[in-house]
């Protein structure tokens, strides 16, 4: 089975080079600079599972046009547009494409480009990020991928890919109620990465200080979702309050750490969008509000590359 990783950061990195540890057949698609470093120093990663410097195959948007099995998009948000035109060339009527992004609303971008078939659902719990020299950074043990059909007629590649990652040293999980899952994370992130961006802190203090702010946001979420349709759980809160609950003090979201590089933001995608159901919906949203303006006034402030 070919897998292909678009998106060689903190994340596909990680899930892509811990299959590409056991000898699967992992291709990592990537841009002139990520090849450079692969090639030069190899996939580098440093985890509390043990570190892997991985000799990886790559492949550029202009290589050979080869299909893939299953691709695994791994960019952020703002990057997907590209991603997909680039992955396109990889692709076939049979390819199954798995996102792992943070958020919901690209389920119907990937639809709309591939078909509702090719698309399944997808998410992951781990805390990492690619420092300055390109080497993967993962700072506390959770390493979790779980993915699944998103319709009744799921792909045989699924299941197939999922005997072939049991051995990697990673949690792969395949679920079948993934549209579920995805919608809980969502509302975990869009809370955990929008009050760690406002507070400027780790889970810790926030837990210690501003415990209220934590609840009401996510009530103010899955109460916007809840709205818009979504398939939540009753105690949909509560579960995201035992989550935050048990991470270690120093947690941080992606987000945060995104922010104190000085990069781009996926606040549209998470935030942004939950506003635009609020609107939809007419359900208010305050602190949700304050957290995408902190959001949008460093995007303002910052000199990445819009
Ligand atoms: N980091 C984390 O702890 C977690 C992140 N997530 C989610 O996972 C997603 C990915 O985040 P993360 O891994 O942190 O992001 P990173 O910025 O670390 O990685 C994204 C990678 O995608 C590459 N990329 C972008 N566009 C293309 C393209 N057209 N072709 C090839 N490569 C491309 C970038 O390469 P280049 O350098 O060339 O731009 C970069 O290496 C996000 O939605 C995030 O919210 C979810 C859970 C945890
Ligand atoms: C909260 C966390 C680390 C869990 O995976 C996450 O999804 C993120 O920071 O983007």
């Amino acid at each position: 089975m070919k897998i292909l990783v678009a998106g060689t950061g903190a994340v596909g990195g990680y899930f892509g080079g811990r299959l590409a540890e056991i000898g699967r057949d992992v291709t990592f698609l990537v841009r002139e600079k990520r090849k450079e470093q692969l090639h030069s120093q190899g996939l580098q990663i440093s985890s509390p599972h043990g570190d892997a410097v991985l000799s990886v195959s790559t492949i550029s948007d202009n290589s050979s046009r080869d299909s893939f099995d299953i691709v695994i998009i791994s960019t952020k948000a703002y990057q997907l547009e590209k991603a997909i035109q680039d992955v396109k060339h990889f692709t076939d009527s049979e390819t199954m494409i798995i996102p792992l992004l943070n958020g919901i609303q690209h389920l119907d971008t990937l639809k709309e480009a591939f078909s509702e078939e090719q698309v399944a659902g997808g998410l992951c719990f781990i805390e990492s990020t690619m420092n300055s020299g390109g080497k993967i950074m993962q700072s506390s043990p959770v390493h979790r991928m779980v993915f699944g059909p998103l319709q009744a007629n799921w792909s045989n590649k699924l299941n197939e890919f999922y005997q072939l990652s049991k051995e990697a040293k990673a949690e792969i999980i395949l679920s079948e109620e993934i549209e579920e899952e995805m919608w809980h994370k969502y509302m975990f992130i869009a809370g955990m990465s929008g009050v760690t961006t406002l507070f400027r802190s780790p889970v810790g203090l926030i837990r210690t200080y501003a415990s209220t702010a934590v609840l009401q946001v996510f009530q103010e979420i899955a109460d916007i979702m809840a709205a818009a349709g979504a398939p939540l759980k009753n105690n949909a809160v509560e579960m995201q309050m035992n989550t935050l609950n048990q991470m270690s003090d120093k947690m941080k979201s992606s987000m945060q750490r995104d922010m104190e590089k000085g990069a781009q933001t996926e606040a549209s995608h998470l935030q942004g969008y939950l506003l635009k159901l609020a609107a939809k919906h007419g359900v208010r949203a305050p602190l949700l509000t304050t957290i995408h303006q902190n959001l949008t006034i460093y995007s303002q402030q910052y000199p990445y590359e819009k």
